[in-house]
């Protein structure tokens, strides 16, 4: 499998903030990556070294074997949606269409069209009349119409409707299906998204808490209920990222795969065993308390 993109111990620190602190990492190609994460953890600022609109404090980068800071070869291959993508005052929907072709060499024409009916956009509107959703959704269009071989995705969806959010997720697997490229999500909405990801990659307080393929972490996790003294003594000596007790009764969150033994115990010991999903496991991983157990355990 080719590499595109491979860091190592990079690092942005903004006087005492550690934004990104000593992170590494490889993206392979054809891949659909989530980037995830708390508020402020330090996504966006990978997001923007990678696309070498940020200048790193330290550590190597190379995307697509190379430099990508004023390297045209390497910029051209990349397509970033952002939140606050900024667009010339006089824009309409049209003209971004019509001068995406410029930026990126496999802009497909057609599917931009198909995709500005489904979205049902408004191509003679200024950019700045049209609403948030429709904002993200112009994104959404280019994003998916570049056809980058790498494509990333900040928060593609800001008030993006429900509707609105599933039929990215339908485009752009049938399209990657057709078109396989390396793809990176960074989103909030991991429920939402956590059947297209292949691979995760989880940031805390600028550090990489996470980096595994999404088949490996699907039962991975299991949450264990019932009494607090049973599943305590249950999961002694267990990776623990989450407990949550509640009367006499716990709830508890364990990393690994539970073996068909223990699941037999925890069934005599009256203990329900349950799925988690990558979601719950993020949230725990990240929680207040979820690092500090994980870190005693
Ligand atoms: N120019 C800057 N000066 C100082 N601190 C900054 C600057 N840019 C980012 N930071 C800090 O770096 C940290 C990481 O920010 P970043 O935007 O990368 O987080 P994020 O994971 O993308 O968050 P969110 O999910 O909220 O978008 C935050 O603590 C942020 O306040």
């Amino acid at each position: 499998m080719t590499t595109i993109v491979e860091v190592k111990g990079l690092s942005k620190h903004y006087g005492k903030v550690k934004a990104v602190d000593n992170v590494s990492f490889k993206l392979e190609e054809g891949k659909i990556y989530g980037l995830l994460g708390r508020n402020g953890a330090g996504k966006t600022t990978i997001m923007h070294m990678l696309t070498a609109q940020l200048f790193r404090t330290s550590g190597e980068m190379k995307v697509f074997g190379e430099e990508p800071y004023e390297n045209e070869k390497v910029l051209k291959q990349i397509c970033f949606i952002k939140e606050s993508q900024k667009y010339p005052e006089t824009f309409r929907v049209k003209d971004v269409l019509n001068v995406s072709p410029l930026f990126f060499p496999n802009w497909d024409k057609e599917l931009a069209q198909s995709l500005v009916e489904d979205f049902r956009l408004p191509l003679k509107r200024r950019m700045k009349k049209l609403s948030r959703g429709m904002l993200s959704a112009v994104g959404i269009v280019v994003g998916l119409a570049s056809r980058a071989p790498l494509t990333i995705f900040d928060e593609p969806y800001l008030g993006l409707d429900a509707v609105a959010r599933n039929l990215f997720y339908d485009r752009l697997l049938a399209d990657y299906g057709e078109h396989p490229r390396t793809i990176i999500l960074s989103t909030h909405l991991i429920d939402e998204v956590s059947q297209l990801l292949e691979h995760v990659l989880v940031i805390d307080a600028g550090k990489l808490l996470l980096d595994e393929e999404a088949e490996t972490l699907r039962g991975s996790a299991s949450n264990v209920v019932g009494s607090a003294a049973k599943v305590d003594a249950f999961l002694a000596g267990k990776k623990v990222i989450h407990r949550s007790p509640f009367g006499g009764l716990m709830s508890a969150t364990v990393l690994g795969q539970l073996s068909k033994q223990e699941r037999l115990l925890a069934a005599e010991q009256g203990l329900e065993i349950g799925p988690v999903s990558l979601q719950q496991m993020i949230v725990h991983m990240t929680g207040s308390n979820g690092n500090n157990e994980e870190a005693a355990q």
